[in-house]
């Protein structure tokens, strides 16, 4: 199994400059990544630079604080596909889901869904600020409010994806959505347990290093990756 064809290509740092995006977007073609993850600013070179290749791309909405408020989030999500993005990947109220007021996370999703119907829409929920039971209301609010992916970190929080939280989710879940893991996901062997435990896309910075460790070890092992 190929690790490319799970990997949302990432680059969301504040200090990512045009030449940087471009760099992403030649990586993306070379490895033959699912899509880039790029800053809404960033969309349109993205865009023309992917053109032809295959490659989507997604970018993000109310990152990384998820803290506007849902028509700002359904404003920016409209804008981003005008600029052609793919899909929108927009950051839960985590508020809203410590306070446990589950209507109003659910109408926070279905907000950027009825502005983006046509759209792939993943919602994250920032598993490192919740307890058990606040990963399970946010997940079952935003498969609710129409999530097509629920994802588990923005990777700007203070942890990123875990197995327990993948399996957590993907009960919860059940089959309704997929699931993407995001967050400090850094190795062949990360990735490959991600997916196992039940990740569908894997959101990560170090996609490059990430897929030329598994096919090295493809090799050593005569294994066709
Ligand atoms: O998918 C979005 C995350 O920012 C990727 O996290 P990372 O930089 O730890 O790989």
């Amino acid at each position: 199994m190929k690790l490319a064809p799970y990997i949302d290509h990432t680059l969301l740092k504040a200090t990512a400059t045009p030449a940087d995006i471009s760099r992403l977007c030649q990586e993306a073609r070379d490895n033959a990544f699912y899509a880039v993850c790029v800053n809404p600013v960033y969309v349109a070179q993205a865009r023309a630079e992917l053109d032809g290749s295959g490659v989507k791309v997604a970018t993000v909405c109310g990152f990384p604080l998820g803290a506007v408020t849902s028509g700002q989030k359904a404003v920016e999500a409209r804008l981003s596909v005008e600029e052609g993005a793919d899909e929108v990947d927009m950051v839960i109220h985590i508020g809203a889901v410590l306070a446990e007021d589950w209507d109003s996370v659910q109408a926070d999703v279905r907000a950027v869904r009825q502005a983006i119907p046509e759209h792939v829409l993943k919602v994250i929920i920032e598993t490192c600020y919740l307890d058990d039971e606040q990963k399970r209301g946010a997940t079952e609010a935003a498969v609710a409010g129409g999530a097509d992916f629920v994802k588990t970190s923005t990777g700007f929080g203070t942890g990123g994806a875990t197995l327990d939280d993948v399996r957590l989710m993907r009960e919860v879940i059940a089959g309704r959505a997929k699931i993407k893991a995001a967050g400090g996901v850094r190795s062949a062997a990360d990735a490959r347990a991600m997916i196992e435990a039940g990740a569908d896309r894997l959101g990560t910075s170090g996609g490059v290093a990430l897929v030329a460790e598994d096919g090295m070890a493809g090799e050593q092992s005569g294994e066709g990756y």
